[in-house]
């Protein structure tokens, strides 16, 4: 696996030359990468319930995924969506669709007044599948109310791929950021985690892969 720190557009070139130069399928690497997370959570936070926060992107995705293969282990795990199911696309929407099948709760807070504060501070580990490298500037709307309320709790907090809020490139932490006691990254570190404020934010960094050779990781450098 490559240690070399990667930028936002070398590492979505990476997922784009995977996808349509190998023709590896987006779902395999969002299954693999949600699978990989998911033992990692179940190492660092061995037990309690958990709590896992999706935004409407692959990043949320991820998230679909690993509720699922924490579901498998016994977890007790609960899916907090800015989105309803009809409203997802892609990837995204088809493990969001497993999910559902498979009863696992989710519950879609898409309106303000159903952001459920205290339903989220009710579980020990809170999982940010919030925003990932398709984010851009301050986290905005509920994302940004969920960041705040999961920085607010005592629960160990883990980022999937990396902080919502945090920049990518910069290591800016942008208004609000999720303060992560872990951070679990696909493929390779992200140049922000070491610069600007990135260091404050990350946590212990837990790099996996997610079935993409190194020689296509060096191909988008
Ligand atoms: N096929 C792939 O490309 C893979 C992607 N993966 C995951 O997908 C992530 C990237 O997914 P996406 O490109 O869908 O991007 P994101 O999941 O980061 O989010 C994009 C969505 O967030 C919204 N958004 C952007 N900035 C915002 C802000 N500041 N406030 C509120 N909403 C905002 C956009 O409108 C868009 O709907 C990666 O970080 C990784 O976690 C992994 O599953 C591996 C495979
Ligand atoms: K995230």
């Amino acid at each position: 696996m490559s240690t070399l720190p990667l930028s936002r557009d070398q590492v979505r070139r990476v997922d784009q030359i995977s996808i349509e130069k190998y023709g590896i399928p987006g779902l395999i690497l969002m299954e693999n990468a949600g699978r990989a997370a998911a033992e990692v959570i179940h190492t660092v936070a061995p037990a309690g319930s958990i709590a896992i926060l999706c935004g409407k992107g692959n990043n949320g995705g991820d998230g679909y995924v690993i509720a699922r293969h924490l579901d498998i282990v016994g977890r007790k795990v609960k899916l907090f969506s800015t989105t309803g199911l009809s409203d997802l696309g892609g990837d995204a929407k088809i493990n969001a669709t497993i999910a559902d099948n498979l009863g696992i709760e989710i519950e879609v807070c898409d309106r303000k007044d159903s952001l459920n504060a205290e339903a989220i501070l009710a579980y020990s580990v809170i999982v940010d599948c919030l925003l990932g490298t398709g984010a851009v500037g301050n986290p905005r709307g509920r994302i940004a109310d969920w960041v705040r309320i999961a920085n607010a709790s005592e629960a160990m907090r883990i980022a999937i791929d990396l902080p919502t809020g945090l920049d990518c490139d910069t290591g800016q932490a942008n208004i609000p950021t999720f303060v992560a006691d872990h951070t679990i990254t696909m493929v390779a570190p992200k140049i922000g985690f070491n610069c600007g404020e990135g260091s404050t934010v990350v946590g212990k960094v837990h790099q996996v892969g997610i079935g993409i050779p190194c020689r296509v990781v060096d191909e988008a450098r």
